[in-house]
C-alpha cells in the first residue's frame, strides 16, 4: 500500500527507525515506534499504560506520483511526522513479540470414541462432535462471556521448556531452531494445562495444531495469542467422567426448569481464581454452532429458569462460528446440487444470512432486548432450513416464535409443504441421537417384537411401532387395522371415544412392562423425544397462526400472542399426536419403495431420521430429495391442515425411495447413491400431530368428499345431498387409517388412489399403509 514511502524517508531517519525498533527491523515501509520515547503513564501488578511515540511518513502518494525532477524542485518538507498512541501492555509479557496467551479450540471427539466403543463401553456412537466453551464473569464488561478456553503463558512454561531443549550448541541456526522449539513446547504445555484447569477435560494432541501469533485488540494492546487446536479423546476415562457429570448437570437443569442446557462447574479441578470467575464449561454442537450460540445467549439474557445472566460473546468464538456456518452452507449447497437437486433453484444462500448477524436491530446477540426480525433460512427454496428463534419474553418459559421465523416456516409450507427446522433448545442434537438409538433398540428388542407393539408392514420392507398419549406416553398395540371394524361399527356417531386415542396409565404400565426394566432408559429417551416433539408442534402451530395472520392484531401485545398461540393449538388439546418409530430393512435391487408415495393425513408431521437418504417430496411435478441436514428435523403438512387453510398450506406427496423410484435419479451416479442408501438400514421417527377428534373439517377435495359420501352411502340411509362437504376429524382419521382409527396405522393414499376410490367406492383392504 505504501510501497514507495521508504523513498521519502531520509536514510538517517530510516536508520533511527531501525535502531529504535525492537522488532519489525526488516519492514522498512512501516511507520516506526521509537521505543526509547515510550512514557509509562501508569502501572499495576498486571498492566502498564504506555504512551508510544511513532513516526508516520508524510504524503507518500503525492511524492510517489512525481517525477524525480519535480521532487527536486519542491521545497524540502519533513519526511515524517511524530505521533502518539496509548497502549496497554501486560506486565507478564517477556518481549515485544512474545506470545501472551493461548486460546484453545478443543473438539470433543465422540467420533473417536466410536471406533473404540468396546474399549470403554461408551455408547455415544451417534453423537456429533462438540466444541468446548467456557462461560465466566468478566468485570471489565460487568457481564458473563462465552469464550474459548484460554490462559496466559507462564514464565514457567518457557523456562521449563528451555532447559529441556537446550543442547549447548552455540550455532546461530540451532539457537533459532531451539527458540522456536522452546516457544512451541511452551505454547503446547500451556494449552494442555490451561485447558484441563478450566474444563476438567484432558486435551490430546492427535490433531494439535498451533496457529500463528494473532492480535486480540491491536488498537488497544499488543496482547497476542496463539490458537491451539486440541482433541478431547472420548475413550479417555477422565474425559468420559467429566462429560457424564456435565450431562447429569444438564438433565437436572432440565428437571428443574424444563429448560435446556446446563453447565459443568468442574469443581474438583478448579483453581480458586476460576471459582471466583464463576467459570463453567458449556458444550456446543460443532455442526450448527452459530445457531446454538445465538440461542444460548438469547436464552441466558432473557430468562433461563428464573436466572438472567447477561452473557456476551468473545469475538474469536463468534468469528469461528460464522466461518463454520459459511462452510456448512457451502457444503449443503454442494450436497443438494449433487443429490438430484440439480433442477432445484437455489436462491437462498449463506451470504444472504450474514447481514442480519451484524445488524444491531436484528441480531439477538448484539441487541438482546430487541426481537429478531430476520430468520436464518438456508438450503434450497423448496426445502429451506429455518433456525427457530424466539422473542424476548418475560412470561416464564414461554417461547414466542419471532415473526421472521413464523413467516419463513409458513412460506415454505405454502410453497413445497416441506421445511427443515433447527432448534438446539427444543430438540438438541444429543437428544436426537439418543432418541434414534432408543428407537433402533426398541424396534430390534425381542420382547417388543414378540409383543404386538412392533409389527411388520404388510407390503413395505419395514417394521414400525407407535407411541401415544399425554401424561403417560406409551406404546400402542398394533393390530392390523381390521378393515371390517369400520363397516360394522359405523353409525351416525362419528366421534371416536377419546380413550382409544389417549391410553390410560394402566395401559402405559403394561406397555412399559413389555420391555424389561433394564430397557427403561429406552422408553425414557423415546418419551423425552415425544415430549420434545409435542412442544415443537405447539411452537410450529403458533408460527403458522402468526404466518397466516390468524392473530387478531399485528401488535406484539400479549393478547395477540395468546391468540396466535392458541389458534391451532386449541384444536389439539386431547393430545392425539402419535410417534411412529420405523426401521427400514436393508434392501437390494429387488426392494420396492421403502415407503410408497403418500400424503400425511393429520395436522403436521415432524420427521427425524438417521441420515440415510431416501426421503423425497413431489414438488412442481418432480420428485426431489429432501436434504438431510445434521441437527435438523423435517416438517411437512398433513391433509387436515391443508384443508383447514383452504389448501394454502400444501400436503405434499412424499415417499422413501427405493430402486422402484429411480425416476428421481438423473444420472447413473445418482442411482448408485440411491442404491447405496437402500442397502443400508434406515431408522426414522415420524411424529404425527393430529387434532382433537371432535373438530369438524370442511373438505374441499372433491375426491375425498365423494369417497366419504360413497362410504357413508353404503352404511347410512342414502342421502346424496347431505354431509358431503363436512365430516368430523374422527371420520376423516378413521377413513384415512383404514378402519378402527385406533391404531393410527397411517394408511396412505396417492392422489390417484383417492380418485380411484372416489369412483368405485374402493376397498379398504387395497390401501397400503405408509
Ligand atoms: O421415514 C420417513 O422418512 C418418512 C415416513 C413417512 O413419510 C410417514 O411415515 O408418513
Ligand atoms: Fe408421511
Amino acid at each position: 500500500m505504501a510501497s514507495s514511502s521508504s523513498s521519502s524517508l531520509s536514510s538517517s531517519l530510516q536508520q533511527q527507525f531501525n535502531d529504535n525498533s525492537e522488532n519489525n527491523n526488516n519492514f522498512d515501509l512501516l511507520p516506526r515506534v521509537d521505543f526509547d520515547k515510550t512514557e509509562i503513564v501508569a502501572s499495576t501488578k498486571w498492566m502498564r499504560l504506555e504512551t508510544l511515540s511513532y513516526l508516520v511518513p508524510n504524503s507518500n502518494n503525492e511524492m510517489a506520483s512525481q517525477s524525480p525532477q519535480q521532487q527536486q524542485q519542491q521545497q524540502p518538507r519533513p519526511a515524517a511526522a511524530l505521533r502518539k498512541w496509548d497502549r496497554v501492555v501486560r506486565t507478564t509479557k517477556h518481549s515485544e513479540t512474545s506470545v501472551d496467551a493461548v486460546v484453545i479450540l478443543a473438539t470433543l471427539r465422540h467420533s473417536i470414541a466410536n471406533s473404540n466403543i468396546h474399549k470403554n463401553g461408551s455408547n455415544n456412537s451417534e453423537k456429533g462432535d462438540e466444541i468446548v466453551c467456557v462461560q465466566q464473569y468478566r468485570p471489565p464488561i460487568n457481564a458473563f462471556t462465552l469464550e474459548l478456553p484460554a490462559g496466559l503463558i507462564d514464565l514457567e512454561d518457557v523456562t521449563t521448556n528451555t532447559t529441556n531443549t537446550a543442547n549447548g550448541d552455540d550455532d546461530d541456526d540451532n539457537d533459532d531452531n531451539n527458540l522456536i522449539q522452546t516457544q512451541e513446547a511452551a505454547i503446547k504445555s500451556a494449552a494442555l494445562r490451561e485447558f484441563t484447569e478450566e474444563t476438567g477435560y484432558i486435551g490430546t494432541i492427535s490433531s494439535m495444531t498451533i496457529g500463528p501469533l494473532t492480535y486480540l485488540s491491536p488498537g488497544l494492546t499488543n496482547e497476542c495469542a496463539c490458537l491451539v487446536k486440541l482433541d478431547v479423546d472420548m475413550t479417555h476415562e477422565q474425559n468420559v467422567r467429566v462429560y457424564n457429570n456435565y450431562m447429569k448437570d444438564i438433565s437436572s437443569a432440565h428437571a428443574h426448569d424444563d429448560g435446556d442446557g446446563g453447565e459443568n462447574r468442574c469443581a474438583n479441578t478448579m483453581e480458586e481464581s476460576e471459582r471466583e470467575r464463576e467459570l463453567t464449561t458449556v458444550l456446543f454442537p460443532k455442526v450448527g454452532l452459530l445457531a446454538a450460540l445465538q440461542e444460548y445467549v438469547q436464552r441466558k439474557n432473557n430468562d433461563d429458569g428464573g436466572r438472567r445472566e447477561n452473557v456476551k460473546l468473545f469475538t474469536g468464538l463468534f468469528s469461528l462460528a460464522v466461518g463454520m456456518s459459511i462452510m456448512e452452507e457451502e457444503m449443503k449447497l454442494l450436497a443438494s446440487s449433487s443429490s438430484g437437486g440439480s433442477t432445484t433453484a437455489m436462491t437462498t444462500t449463506a451470504s444472504t444470512n450474514l447481514p442480519s448477524l451484524f445488524s444491531p436491530d436484528t441480531n439477538p446477540m448484539l441487541a438482546a432486548s430487541s426481537p429478531t426480525t430476520t430468520a436464518t433460512t438456508t438450503t434450497t427454496t423448496d426445502f429451506p432450513l429455518v433456525q427457530l428463534q424466539f422473542m424476548d419474553s418475560n412470561n416464564n418459559n414461554r417461547r414466542i416464535p419471532t415473526k421472521s421465523t413464523s413467516h419463513a416456516i409458513t412460506s415454505a409450507l405454502r410453497t413445497s409443504g416441506f421445511v427443515l427446522i433447527q432448534s438446539p433448545t427444543l430438540f438438541p442434537w444429543e437428544l436426537q441421537q439418543r432418541a434414534l438409538s432408543a428407537a433402533r433398540q426398541f424396534l430390534e428388542s425381542e420382547k417388543a417384537l414378540l409383543s404386538n407393539k412392533v409389527v411388520s408392514h404388510p407390503s413395505d420392507p419395514k417394521v414400525y411401532a407407535m407411541l401415544q398419549g399425554m401424561d403417560s406416553v406409551c406404546f400402542v398395540d398394533q393390530d392390523d387395522g381390521d378393515s371390517t371394524t369400520f363397516t360394522t361399527t359405523t353409525t351416525k356417531q362419528h366421534d371416536l371415544p377419546t380413550s382409544s386415542l389417549a391410553p390410560d396409565a394402566a395401559a402405559a404400565a403394561a406397555a412399559a412392562a413389555a420391555i424389561s426394566a433394564s430397557d427403561a432408559t429406552i422408553l425414557d429417551d423415546l418419551k423425552e423425544w415425544y415430549k420434545a416433539m409435542r412442544q415443537t408442534r405447539s411452537v410450529l402451530l403458533h408460527c403458522l397462526a402468526i404466518g397466516l395472520g390468524m392473530s387478531s392484531s399485528s401488535s406484539s401485545s400479549s393478547s395477540s400472542d395468546d391468540d396466535a398461540q392458541s389458534y391451532f393449538n386449541n384444536l389439539h388439546q386431547e393430545n392425539n399426536d402419535a410417534l411412529r418409530l420405523i426401521k427400514y430393512h436393508p434392501g437390494d435391487d429387488t426392494t420396492g419403495n421403502r415407503c410408497k408415495e403418500h400424503s400425511d393425513y393429520g395436522t403436521i408431521t415432524l420427521l427425524l431420521n438417521d441420515g440415510v437418504a431416501g426421503l423425497e417430496a413431489h414438488v412442481n411435478g418432480k420428485w426431489r430429495a429432501v436434504p438431510y441436514v445434521e441437527g435438523s428435523i423435517v416438517v411437512n403438512v398433513g391433509t387436515l391442515l391443508s384443508e383447514w387453510t383452504r389448501q394454502e398450506l400444501k400436503a405434499t406427496l412424499h415417499r422413501v425411495a427405493g430402486p422402484a423410484s429411480s425416476d428421481s435419479c438423473n444420472t447413473a451416479m445418482e442411482r448408485e447413491a440411491l442404491m447405496e442408501s437402500v442397502r443400508r438400514e434406515r431408522i426414522s421417527m415420524a411424529y404425527f400431530a393430529d387434532p382433537d377428534v371432535v373438530v369438524s373439517v370442511s373438505l374441499s377435495n372433491t375426491n375425498t368428499a365423494a369417497m366419504m359420501k360413497k362410504k357413508e352411502d353404503g352404511v347410512l340411509a342414502n342421502d346424496e345431498k347431505s354431509g358431503i362437504e363436512t365430516m368430523s376429524v374422527s371420520d376423516y382419521i378413521r377413513w384415512r387409517s383404514g378402519g378402527s382409527g385406533q391404531d393410527r396405522s397411517g394408511v396412505a393414499f396417492t392422489s390417484l388412489e383417492e380418485s380411484r376410490l372416489g369412483e368405485d367406492g374402493g376397498e379398504w383392504g387395497e390401501m397400503n399403509e405408509t
